[in-house]
This record gives structure tokens, C-alpha cells and sequence, in this order.
């Protein structure tokens, strides 16, 4: 791994695992100020091809390849007050310090790793903070397949991971993942639209509780459950 001027600095002042911890902790503070920035130099408020020098794409915007399944569940959640749509970019050091996005990185988020639109995890993530509650609406693509036609295992742990890691995040701070369950109740068809459903249920010490269930869009199909648990730094915000 190539460490960067900016990963220097920050083991320098937090250490090893802290720097990972601080750095997700003020993903939260970043995104933030990355949408606020957007909104001040264009006038704004989203768009996927951003006329900003510099900024850095949100994938969390529609495009060509959402079917009108994933389309519709984004604009009903967009309508609705009680839901905050969350940026999303293909770096995780692309959610720090908005107003100084990082430039040739070497490193990207796992699940953003895959330049075609459509063909990977294409999704975009909405928190409910009344309800500590993180909902991912996700279309995998046909390169996530397992089972001919179906959606890989670990792909799917990774988008549950994904979500319930946000939601903790956005919740409560910085964390890591300490375990995560799942059981596969019907498998998930490629190109087909669900909804990652995620809850925070308690912290408990530097513990913090999370379950999760993916549905199919129109809630007819239950595909998995889980639960999952996390070590968290304390960053309550
Ligand atoms: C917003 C945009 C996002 C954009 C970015 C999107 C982010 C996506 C999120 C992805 C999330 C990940 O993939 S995270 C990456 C995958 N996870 C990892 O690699 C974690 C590797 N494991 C570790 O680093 C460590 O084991 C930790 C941090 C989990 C815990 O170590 P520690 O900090 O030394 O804590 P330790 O004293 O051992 O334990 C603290 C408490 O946790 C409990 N504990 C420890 N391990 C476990 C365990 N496996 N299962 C249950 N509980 C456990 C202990 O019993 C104890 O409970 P008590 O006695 O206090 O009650």
C-alpha cells in the first residue's frame, strides 16, 4: 500500500487503526461539505455531471442504467422529508474535506470500482435519522453474478456490509465491522431492484447493534437477513 502525504499526516497524529477510525468519522462532516460546496459554486443542489473543476462525481445519481423500478424507489424517497439522500464517490478519501478533494488516488471503494455504469453494484443510499435507519436501494449489475442469472453471496454481504456500516457511521461515527450474519432466504436475480433495509438497533459500550433485511422492491420478496455488530471509536456526533 502507497501512503499518500495525507495518510502520513494523519498516522502521525491519530496511529495505525486510528487513522482508518478518523478518517471515517469525518466522512460524515465531508460529505456534508462536499453537497454544500456543490450547492454554492453551481447553484445546484445535485447533478451527475457537475461543471465544478475538481469535484468529484456522485454516483448516487440516476443514470441510464437504473431500470424504472430502482428510478421510482429513488424519487419516492427523494420526496420524502424524513429521508436524506447520501453522496456517494468511488473513494472513501473522496468523502473527506469536500472543499479539497483528493486527486490520483490509488485506492478505490470497493463497491465503486468498476468504471461501466450498471454492470456492479449500482445503488444509492437514503438515512432516516429519527429512525437510525439506512436504506440502500440496490441493482446488481452482470457482474456481480454467482448462480447463473443470480447475484453473488459476497456481493450481497458486501452491499448489507455497506449499508449497516453507514448507517452506524452516519448514527454514531467512526467504526469498524466486528461480525456480521446473514442468512440467504431466495436468491436476487441480476437487474432486478431491492431494497437494503437497515436499522441501528442499540451502542452497548463501544458496541453498536445493527439488523438488516434486503426485500425486493415491492416488499414480495424476502432475499436475506442479518444482523450485525460493530467496534466503534467514540465520535458521537
Ligand atoms: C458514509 C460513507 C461511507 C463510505 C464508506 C463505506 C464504508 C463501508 C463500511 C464497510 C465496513 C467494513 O468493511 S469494515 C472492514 C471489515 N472489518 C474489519 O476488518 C475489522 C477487523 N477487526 C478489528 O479491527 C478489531 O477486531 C475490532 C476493531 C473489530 C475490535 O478490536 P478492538 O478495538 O481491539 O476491540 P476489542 O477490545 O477486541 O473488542 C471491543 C468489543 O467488541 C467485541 N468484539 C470484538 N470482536 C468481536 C466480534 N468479532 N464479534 C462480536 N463482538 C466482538 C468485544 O467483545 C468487546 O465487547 P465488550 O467487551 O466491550 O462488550
Amino acid at each position: 500500500m502507497v501512503l499518500e502525504d495525507a495518510d502520513k499526516e494523519d498516522i502521525a497524529r491519530t496511529g495505525g487503526t486510528g487513522t482508518m477510525l478518523y478518517r471515517l468519522a469525518r466522512i460524515i462532516q465531508g460529505g456534508a461539505a462536499v453537497c454544500r460546496q456543490i450547492t454554492a459554486n453551481t447553484g445546484v443542489r445535485s447533478g451527475r455531471h457537475l461543471s465544478v473543476a475538481c469535484q468529484p462525481r456522485d454516483y448516487a445519481l440516476p443514470n441510464s442504467t437504473w431500470n424504472p423500478d430502482t428510478k421510482r424507489m429513488y424519487e419516492q424517497l427523494c420526496r420524502d422529508p424524513s429521508w436524506r439522500r447520501l453522496p456517494s464517490y468511488n473513494t472513501t478519501v473522496h468523502h473527506l474535506d469536500g472543499t479539497s478533494p483528493v486527486v490520483n488516488r490509488k485506492t478505490r471503494l470497493f463497491t465503486r470500482n468498476i468504471d461501466q455504469d450498471g454492470v456492479g453494484f449500482e445503488y444509492c443510499m437514503f438515512y432516516n435519522k429519527a429512525e437510525k435507519r439506512t436504506v440502500c436501494i440496490f441493482q446488481p449489475g452482470p457482474y456481480l453474478e454467482g448462480p447463473i442469472g443470480y447475484t453473488h453471496g459476497g456481493c450481497i454481504a458486501t452491499i448489507i456490509d455497506a449499508t449497516v456500516g453507514t448507517g452506524a457511521v452516519y448514527t454514531y461515527g467512526a467504526a469498524m465491522t466486528a461480525n456480521l450474519n446473514i442468512d440467504y432466504r431466495n436468491p436476487i436475480p441480476l437487474g432486478s431492484t431491492v431494497i437494503v433495509d437497515s436499522r441501528v438497533e442499540k451502542l452497548d459500550g463501544r458496541k453498536v447493534y445493527a439488523s438488516c433485511q434486503v426485500r425486493s422492491h415491492d416488499d414480495a420478496v424476502l432475499h436475506n437477513e442479518a444482523t450485525g455488530e460493530g467496534c466503534w471509536e467514540i465520535f458521537i456526533l
